[in-house]
């Protein structure tokens, strides 16, 4: 799915990004070039700074500390208040819900926004025809705004994003109130803006909508920047890094022993230098989860030595996305149940995810 886009322009960067709220650090030393024709990820559960982080691009908040930049006029330039309306003039962006007045149809607020950002009048209502068509909204477009549904204004909200044709397109959680369908609708949306060139930046809480579209992910906790990388690479690492194995049936010995007995077999071919904790026993599945390098000739050592050693191996294997989704759903814990579980998060981060920057 990634593109190419490594040596690409860089199109927005967060350059030692921090906002403060009073005590609250909502983003923390957030570093982040997006290039030319990328499509970025953001994804974090609920408060993790999402938005914040966006509204500073939109210039909606200042940064506490760090820099902005876009590109304008061929080069990278300081977002500043001087030069902010030309700058976010190349920009779409849907930040949070959008508000339109329910009295107004679809074709008067996008020929208003699109006007309002300096589209050629001539032109503006084939442009507002063009991108209601993208959201098969046409027998809508002279229907009041009113009448609709959420996810309906939703629609809207994401392409009063596009009308003006902008070449980056910023969307803060563009699948909120949207069904399985639409949500459907907004991905296919995401990729045909892509096809047509355009650089975009979407943030969610969702794993699914970003996985699926993202050409790079950024993922954000409690504001800080914990992984960016191609989802290729973070997938990839995550398939390598952790087999899943279960046995005929739990040793007598019972589980503390087991894992005791695990560690002398297979201990030197993990590749780990810190071993600590990296036989794990899931009680729910019953599976013993082990921790490695990722290197398929150590996962090959493990097999062998445990198939040596006589232990009646039932399934062993190398989870799909498992660490990427486990990664994922952590944060979601997090976010229900305080701090407890973020030194888990970063210490098994950490401790598998080698060349992932944290
Ligand atoms: N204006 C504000 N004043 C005080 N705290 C704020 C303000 N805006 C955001 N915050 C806090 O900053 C943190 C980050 O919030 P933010 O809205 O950026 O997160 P998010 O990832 O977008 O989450 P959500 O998906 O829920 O919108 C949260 O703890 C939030 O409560």
């Amino acid at each position: 799915m990634s593109k190419n886009t490594e040596n690409a322009e860089v199109y927005l960067r967060f350059k030692n990004v921090t906002k403060k709220f009073g005590n609250i650090t909502a983003v923390s030393n957030v570093n982040l070039d997006i290039h030319k024709g990328e499509i970025v990820g953001f994804l974090g559960p609920n408060g993790a700074g999402k938005s914040t982080t966006m509204k500073m691009l939109a210039y909606l908040l200042r940064p506490t500390e760090g820099e902005i930049f876009i590109r304008g006029n061929g080069k990278l330039e300081k977002l500043t208040s001087k030069n902010k309306d030309y700058l976010l003039d190349n920009i779409g962006f849907l930040i949070e819900n959008p508000f339109f007045y329910g009295n107004m149809t679809p074709r008067e607020i996008l020929s208003y926004f699109g006007e309002l950002k300096g589209y050629p009048r001539s032109k503006i209502k084939q442009r507002v025809e063009d991108v209601v068509a993208m959201v098969h909204m046409m027998d809508w477009i002279d229907v009041k705004i009113g009448k609709f549904s959420k996810g309906m204004r939703q629609k809207i909200g994401v392409i009063s994003a596009l009308v003006h044709d902008p070449d980056i397109i910023v969307l803060d959680e563009p699948h909120t109130g949207l069904d399985p369908t639409a949500r459907k609708m907004v991905r296919e949306l995401i990729l045909k803006l892509s096809d047509m060139g355009k650089t975009i930046f979407l943030s969610s809480h969702l794993l699914y909508e970003v996985s699926e579209v993202a050409d790079r992910v950024a993922m954000i906790n409690f504001g800080e920047i914990i992984a960016c990388d191609t989802l290729e690479k973070l997938e990839e690492m995550a398939k390598k890094s952790e087999i899943q194995m279960e046995l005929l049936e739990i040793p007598e010995a019972g589980i503390e022993d087991t894992i005791k007995n695990l560690d002398q077999i297979i201990g030197q071919h993990t590749g780990l230098d810190n071993k600590k904790d990296y036989i794990r026993f899931n009680p729910d599945t019953e599976i013993f989860e082990i921790l490695f390098n990722g290197d398929p000739k150590n996962q090959l050592d493990i097999f062998k030595a445990l198939f040596a050693a006589g232990i009646d191996v039932i399934e062993f294997s190398v989870p799909k996305a498992g660490l990427l989704e486990d990664l994922y759903l952590d944060f979601m814990d997090e976010s229900e149940n305080g701090e407890s579980s973020k030194a888990r998060t970063k210490e098994h981060y950490q401790k598998n995810a080698g060349d992932i920057k944290v």
